[in-house]
């Protein structure tokens, strides 16, 4: 099954409109790259921003609310990130389970709210440095998984990250045969909770990617992209990505 590869960015707490000039050289990249995905999540401020900036380039959240409205002080709806022409949002980000406390219940509610409103997700799933130490890594991932991917989920909507906690903004990564046997741990779960779309859905691989690192991380089995932070936010480091997955 070839899957298409999704380079995608994630700006965290991070940019302004300033910064949205970053976002001209991702797009001719991805203009360049018409074999593979290329999107970038934004701070929700500057979602339409992105856009007016970057026409063409798939432009997303990084979180919404589960509701569809109402009293829940700070947080943003599906119809409001697609109102502002979103086409996906992240969920499940780890730093958001740490600071928010975001629960496995909570993930698969907003990937719902997600595909109802007709936006694609990418849900993120990663164990900590304990639980890997632990040797509870497969386990920790696994019962993300059944505990957050809804029922019937497709992969012309869903995609998944996996993001090892202690690779994110570390400079340390898992070695490609951890990634590849995680991947193909998560690949294994999804066809016991979706069946044969399993084999359709994309694996991304999130901590620590960057323009050095990317072949040989994008190349390991059953990795059909990354989900790259701190590179995400000036051309100069995401382009090296964008063209890494391009190549393969
Ligand atoms: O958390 C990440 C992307 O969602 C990864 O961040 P870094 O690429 O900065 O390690």
């Amino acid at each position: 099954m070839t899957r298409r590869k999704l380079i995608a960015g994630n700006w965290k707490m991070n940019g302004d409109l300033a910064s949205l000039a970053e976002l001209g050289g991702i797009a001719i990249a991805a203009q360049n790259a018409p074999g593979i995905d290329v999107a970038i999540a934004v701070p929700a401020t500057l979602i339409a921003p992105a856009i007016a900036a970057a026409p063409g380039l798939s432009i997303g959240a990084q979180d919404v609310h589960w509701s569809a409205k109402g009293a829940h002080t700070g947080c943003i709806s599906v119809a409001m990130i697609a109102e502002a022409k979103a086409e996906f949002s992240i969920i499940g980000h780890s730093e958001r389970r740490a600071d928010n406390g975001e629960t496995d219940a909570q993930v698969k509610s907003k990937a719902e709210a997600l595909h109802a409103g007709g936006l694609d997700a990418i849900l993120c799933v990663g164990e900590t440095l304990d639980e890997r130490d632990a040797g509870q890594a497969v386990a920790v991932v696994t019962g993300q998984l059944a505990a957050s991917v809804p029922e019937g989920a497709a992969a012309d909507w869903l995609s998944i990250a996996y993001e090892p906690v202690w690779a994110i903004g570390t400079g340390r990564t898992p070695t490609v045969s951890d990634v590849a046997a995680m991947h193909e741990a998560i690949r294994t779960k999804l066809r016991e909770l979706i069946g044969a779309e399993a084999d359709a859905m994309r694996l991304l691989y999130g901590g620590s990617v960057t323009g050095d690192n990317a072949t040989e991380l994008l190349g390991a089995s059953d990795v059909d992209g990354a989900l790259v932070g701190g590179a995400s936010l000036t051309a100069a480091k995401f382009v090296p990505i964008v063209e890494a997955g391009a190549r393969l």
